[in-house]
């Protein structure tokens, strides 16, 4: 389907997508049910190489096209990792209920940070789940950040770029303080 620079993706067209991709046998309809409170995602985005984070491998994920406000961008699945086990990935884990932590699947664990983030996410504690919503219209190669926290809790120097009006207030409508932020954030907070 062509699109013009301006045209965004929407869960519509993703639908669309979807059902055009069955026709030719490449893929499965997943009921809501089998997932939890979403189902996974038309594939918005790519992962790339990106100069400033410090990993050996460093990475982040950005939009491969034009994306709308509110389209779900990802749905990872999660692996819950025994609090007694979680050192080696502390950097990667997201913290669930009653401390225990969450390894997201797929690009999950691979979202850099901003303190404008252009995604939120949402944790379903009952199916292992977090769902990963456009927070704004996301132009096609931007990359796609989340809020790992506030700034005097992160344990490395934010060299994030971004250009989001009006964020702060964003960053923390949509995140919930005691289950949503990354394991490093709770390690700074003494909880270790
Ligand atoms: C969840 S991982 C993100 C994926 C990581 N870039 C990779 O390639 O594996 C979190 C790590 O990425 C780096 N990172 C994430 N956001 C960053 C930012 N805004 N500035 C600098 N480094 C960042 C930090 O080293 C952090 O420990």
């Amino acid at each position: 389907m062509l699109r013009t620079r301006l045209d965004c993706f929407s869960g519509a067209e993703a639908r669309a997508d979807a059902a055009a991709s069955m026709e030719i046998g490449e893929a499965k309809p997943i009921r809501s049910s089998e997932v939890g409170s979403a189902a996974t995602p038309h594939c918005l985005y790519e992962v790339f190489s990106t100069p400033y984070t410090d990993e050996e491998v460093a990475r982040g994920v950005r939009a491969k096209q034009s994306i709308c406000k509110g389209v779900v961008v990802e749905v990872a699945h999660c692996i819950r990792i025994p609090k007694q086990e979680y050192s080696v990935l502390e950097h990667y884990l997201y913290v669930g209920r009653n401390g225990c932590m969450l390894m997201a699947l797929g690009v999950g664990s691979l979202f850099n940070h901003s303190k404008q983030p252009n995604l939120y996410f949402a944790i379903d504690h009952d199916h292992l789940v977090i769902r990963y919503e456009a927070a704004r219209n996301i132009a096609a190669h931007e990359e796609l950040t989340i809020c790992y926290g506030s700034e005097s809790k992160l344990w490395f120097e934010d060299r994030s770029v971004n250009t989001l009006q009006n964020s702060s207030s964003m960053v923390h409508e949509y995140m919930d303080d005691e289950t949503s932020f990354l394991a490093g954030l709770q390690l700074d907070n003494g909880n270790e």
